[in-house]
């Protein structure tokens, strides 16, 4: 299909003691917003790190298109807690993705996206503070600006609001939603948080001990997904 951007064959990791991913197979198409879900230890995270090019399949493959050189990927971490004593502002934190990462030294391109991913994010108010002095919300809304700095196709999120009390949870997950409906950006978001997938995402994907599924989202039925730690 011509607006796939993605697409996994047979898909498998072999670990020492485990295997997951039995024989993966789904296919993404652009500008849709997928939940991956499913319980802790089903191999969510290994999904990613092997989308990412950080892990090797030990059977089958991902495919990109046109090509995986094509394409730029976008990763927001699970929440990571920063010093109170972080020195970098806001503004800072976000340009080190920049090629010429302080200040005085990026370009006017890059100055540009800089204050343009501020204001997509909301954060424009908040540049000049200290990060370690911002909400939770807030430096989540840091680890975004600094992935969509380079303009991703593909904008990863690894239990990115885990962590995040429940009324910042929602505030990023919608602004995600935001951008992925006004830029096209596709979207893989990681998550236990089975309401806010059902309320934000397109499509879903079920990783399951013996097997998985996929498909729209509204087909997830809750009762089939089994848990996983839920975090608050
Ligand atoms: N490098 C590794 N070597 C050995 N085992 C690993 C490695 N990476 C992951 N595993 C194991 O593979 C399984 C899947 O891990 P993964 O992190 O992908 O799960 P997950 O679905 O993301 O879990 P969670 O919801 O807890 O984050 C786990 O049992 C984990 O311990």
């Amino acid at each position: 299909m011509d607006d796939l951007i993605l697409a996994t064959h047979d898909l498998q990791e072999q670990f020492t003691e485990k295997r997951v991913l039995n024989n993966l197979n789904f296919a993404l198409h652009r500008g849709r917003f997928l939940s991956i879900v499913g319980e802790n230890g089903v191999g969510k995270t290994t999904l990613v790190r092997i989308i990412l090019g950080q892990l090797k399949p030990t059977h089958g493959s991902v495919e990109f298109f046109p090509s995986r050189k094509a394409i730029r990927i976008g990763y927001v971490p699970q929440f990571r807690n920063i010093d109170d004593e972080y020195p970098l502002s806001v503004k800072n934190f976000v340009a080190l993705n920049f090629t010429h990462s302080l200040m005085p030294w990026l370009k006017p391109q890059e100055r540009h996206r800089l204050t343009e991913v501020l204001a997509e994010t909301d954060l424009t108010k908040l540049q000049n503070e200290p990060l370690g002095r911002t909400s939770g919300g807030e430096k989540q809304r840091a680890y975004l600006a600094q992935a969509l700095t380079m303009q991703p196709d593909l904008l990863i999120l690894d239990e990115s609001t885990a962590s995040l009390d429940p009324i910042a949870k929602e505030q990023l997950l919608r602004l995600v939603r935001k951008l992925n409906q006004q830029t096209g950006v596709t979207v893989i978001s990681v998550t236990h948080d089975i309401p806010l997938a059902k309320q934000f995402s397109d499509d879903y994907l079920l990783l399951q001990p013996e097997g998985y599924q996929f498909g729209p989202i509204d087909q997830l039925q809750v009762s089939e997904y089994q848990g996983g730690e839920q975090h608050v």
